[in-house]
């Protein structure tokens, strides 16, 4: 793992969520980007070397909907950048942790992402995220 690529933040309105942070941050979200396999529309936010997603549910189906419906807004997952996704979730497995179905798959901010089960890292949704190719 490189470095923390972005903390993840589930909240119920894009637009008002949007409105807020641009005040604490001080800029404007650089990118707002729809992920339909997730069933997320996604904004960004640069804060100096970080970077904050905010993530709101497109569809009840998304695991943001469940998981405003079950916790409310809040911190929903924290994302790491690897230079190798497959050779991370190698070594991962390795280390006895599974990698949440379905992934790894593409994700937002030309990434390509990986989830493990916040079951297994002390109720931390952790995410993996590596450049796609340009
Ligand atoms: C990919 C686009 C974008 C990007 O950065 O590129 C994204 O970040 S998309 C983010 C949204 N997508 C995902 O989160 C995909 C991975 N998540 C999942 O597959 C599910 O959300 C999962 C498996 C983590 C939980 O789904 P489940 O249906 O099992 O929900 P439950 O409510 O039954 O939860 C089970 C258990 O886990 C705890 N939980 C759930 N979500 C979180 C969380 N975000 N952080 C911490 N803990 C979480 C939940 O409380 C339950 O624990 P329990 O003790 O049984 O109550
Ligand atoms: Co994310």
């Amino acid at each position: 793992m490189d470095k923390i690529e972005h903390i993840g933040i589930a909240v119920k309105d894009l637009a008002v969520s949007n409105a807020l942070f641009e005040k604490l941050l001080g800029v404007p979200s650089y990118k707002t980007e729809e992920v339909a396999s997730e069933g997320v529309r996604t904004s960004f936010f640069k804060s100096g070397p970080n970077k904050i997603e905010l993530l709101e549910a497109i569809n009840d189906e998304s695991p943001i909907a469940n998981f405003l419906d079950k916790k409310g807004e809040g911190v929903h997952h924290i994302a790491f950048a690897v230079g190798d996704l497959e050779k991370e979730i190698e070594r991962l497995k390795q280390e006895g942790f599974k990698i949440l179905p379905g992934f790894p798959k593409n994700g937002a901010d030309n990434k390509i992402v990986a989830f493990l089960h916040p079951k297994e890292t002390n109720s931390v949704l952790v995410e993996l995220c590596q450049e796609a190719s340009s």
